[in-house]
């Protein structure tokens, strides 16, 4: 079996499976083998019923002693029963499953393992598993991978599927060399990819990740080391030296530059008119004001005859950017194209933006990905502004250059880590930061509360809509889902409006829409249509409506705090007080003290660094920090040890032997 094999060449993976697949990303043998776990259900010793903790997946072997029972809730049908051991009793609760009814016997002991939550005054296990004692002896010890799937796709199927590449694939040549895999106690990387997937025991799985975040890691700061050492060989074949335009731009916005920004921008003419292309990173926390600074930059080498990119990580982003350039330009009388180049333009669309690309007719490109794909000609590309979650080398600098001519690279980050990580991992960039916030600004107001305060909040937000501001609901799902308690967006939106009534304008956002249907309900919200937006997190990074002043974050206990911060990002932007309210059903006290985290501080860096004290470098099955950085496995606080060896692993390299190693892998 080779890497480029279909995945619907495996056995059990037919054409439905394989489009579903697709649907992930998976397309190939290889695309399957890297499609690591998101998680892993783990077979601990049965623990006693008064002993079980809210908030996690436990397991109680105990009798049933409760009547079984069926019925039809509000919308669902319901199983319930109860359990007792000799510590106590526990409700256990079936949503959408009758059949459930049929597998439990009154006085029977069984093991069952599930969710346990708090309901009203009482600890439930929802959605549990049944096993005999003798089934669940076999288990344990054993981790079974659970992988991110899609509707129609089981968790059974990516693993048998992953199964059978992992048995037939011939073993790939480790492109680490053994001493150093020696001296750092790093595991060989076929046992490392086997272990991801199929761990016979935590050892093996803690063995497995080390080695994978240590090539993640070594991949990024390679990458970046190879930009700059092409990068001094390099000429600025794109010198900017009159910055006449933009100056008179920065003049007269309706704002004054704080004096970080100023001290950045400062920065990015510097590197724009030398003898070497830039290679910057800007980081500032959210709301610090970055985009203007990319803009300015965008505008200086349109003036000088060029072109300039800015390439967004979502396309509801890269159209707010598209959206706010071509306004201001016209606002300001400023005579230059802008062309949008996404994956989801029809393809007539695309080879218009192409053509107009090629015979720089357009001088400011704004996208997603899809800026970096062989059919873009660019015909004078002086600037590619990224966002830190595209992945940036020689390889991306290269495909943007026109004869040999490379462009200048900015790229922006919000992720607040400290310097002393910064420095490892971008250390091959000069490094620019904005810690200081636009003037106008009043600290965002915060608070968790339980779900009791729901009534309260939706109160609050109707007086806020009152007045003229916006508000949104992030809920961490899109629809029903079984076996999950969490709140929904298309279900929350349609209570929320019986809640609120017909004055008010609520609509709902999230990522499996048509991106029409996606830009027209952000657009409706940028232009205060629509007064109320229920979203799933797809509105995370970048989203900039200055007029929303609540953020209403369901189920909180559910994302990283990193991820909080930069919702809570979305409020908070303009000149009126903001509010971000953290909901939870949670009563677990761990919750409450990350939570209170955020509510004690809106401050990027020090919630990151609270973030790592509370989880600690132990904790690899916690909450991983999605969105963040963009690595699949590794996390740039809790695996601070593994990026300083790899730090060091690189100064060690020989480069360009290395360069060639399996990329993608690395
Ligand atoms: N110096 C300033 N004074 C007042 N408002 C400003 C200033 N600079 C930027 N703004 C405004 O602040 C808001 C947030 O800025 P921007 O979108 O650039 O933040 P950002 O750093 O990109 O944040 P994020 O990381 O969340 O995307 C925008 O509405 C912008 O117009």
């Amino acid at each position: 079996m080779i890497e480029s094999t279909k995945v619907t060449e495996l056995k059990g993976i037919g054409d439905k499976s394989g489009k579903l697949m697709a649907s992930l990303g998976i397309e190939t043998v290889r695309d399957l083998l890297f499609h690591y776990p998101r998680a892993y259900e783990r077979f601990e010793d049965p623990v006693a019923i008064g002993d079980l903790e809210e908030g996690k997946i436990q397991t109680i072997k105990a009798y049933i002693t409760g009547k079984v029972q069926s019925t039809r809730g509000k919308s669902v049908q319901i199983t319930t029963t109860f359990f007792e051991d000799e510590t106590g009793r526990l409700k256990a609760v079936w949503f959408r499953m009758p059949y459930m009814k049929n597998c439990l016997k009154r006085g029977e002991e069984i093991i069952l393992r599930g969710y346990v939550a708090m309901r009203g005054n009482q600890l439930v296990m929802e959605q549990g598993k049944i096993y005999t004692p003798q089934e669940y002896e076999k288990l344990q010890g054993y981790l079974l991978p659970v992988y991110h799937t899609t509707k129609g796709l089981s968790n059974n199927l990516i693993s048998k599927g992953i199964r059978q590449v992992i048995d037939g694939m011939t073993l790939r040549e480790d492109s680490l060399p053994g001493e150093i895999r020696k001296k750092y106690s790093l595991c060989e990387i076929n046992y490392a990819l086997r272990g991801i997937h199929f761990p016979l025991n935590v050892e093996e799985y803690y063995q497995a990740r080390k080695r994978l975040v240590f090539n993640e890691f070594l991949d990024f700061i390679l990458s970046l080391k190879e930009l700059k050492i092409e990068g001094e060989k390099w000429e600025n074949e794109y010198p900017v030296c009159d910055f006449t335009e933009s100056e008179e731009l920065k003049k007269n916005l309706p704002f004054s530059l704080t004096n970080a920004q100023e001290k950045v921008w400062n920065e990015i003419k510097a590197d724009l008119a030398s003898q070497k292309p830039m290679s910057r990173l800007v980081q500032g926390d959210v709301g610090s004001g970055k985009t203007i600074l990319a803009v300015l930059g965008l505008i200086s080498v349109a003036a000088q005859g060029f072109q300039g990119a800015m390439m967004a990580p979502t396309e509801v982003l890269a159209r707010q950017h598209y959206g706010s350039i071509v306004k201001l330009l016209e606002e300001y009388h400023l005579p230059y194209q802008v062309v949008l180049l996404t994956g989801s333009l029809t393809e007539a669309k695309k080879r218009e933006a192409y053509e107009r690309i090629e015979k720089r007719e357009a001088s400011i490109i704004i996208g997603t990905h899809a800026l970096i794909q062989e059919k873009v000609i660019y015909d004078s590309l002086a600037l590619v502004i990224t966002d830190e979650q595209h992945r940036f080398g020689v390889k991306q600098r290269e495909s943007f250059a026109n004869k040999g001519k490379v462009p200048h690279i900015l790229v922006m980050s919000a992720t607040p880590i400290p310097r002393t990580l910064a420095i490892i991992l971008y250390g091959d960039l000069d490094i620019s930061v904005v810690d200081e916030l636009p003037k106008n600004r009043l600290p965002i107001k915060n608070c968790v509360v339980g779900v009791n305060y729901r009534k309260t909040a939706y109160r609050f937000m109707m007086e806020e809509v009152k007045k003229g501001r916006q508000c949104y609901v992030i809920c961490p799902m899109v629809e029903e889902s079984e076996g999950m308690e969490a709140e929904n967006v298309l279900d929350y939106a349609k209570t929320l409006k019986d809640a609120m009534g017909s004055d008010f304008s609520i609509d709902f956002l999230h990522g499996k829409m048509k991106q029409k249907e996606k830009d027209e309900k952000m657009e409706g919200f940028v232009e205060n249509k629509t007064n109320i937006l229920v979203s799933t997190t797809v509105i995370e990074v970048g989203i900039d409506v200055p007029n929303a002043t609540v953020i209403l974050i369901e189920n909180a206990e559910r994302f990283g705090l990193a991820q909080l911060h930069q919702l809570r990002g979305r409020v908070g932007r303009g000149e009126h007080q903001s509010y971000c309210i953290f909901m939870t059903p949670s009563k677990s006290s761990a919750t409450k003290e990350r939570l209170e985290i955020l509510n004690n501080t809106n401050d990027g860096f020090k919630i990151a660094s609270e973030d790592l004290r509370l989880r600690g470098p132990g904790d690899l099955f916690g909450i991983r920090q999605s969105g963040l950085l963009n690595f699949k496995l590794g996390d740039v606080f809790q695996d601070s040890d593994l990026l300083k060896m790899a730090k060091e692993v690189s100064e060690t390299l020989e480069l360009k032997s290395n360069i060639t190693i399996d990329r993608g892998l690395l």
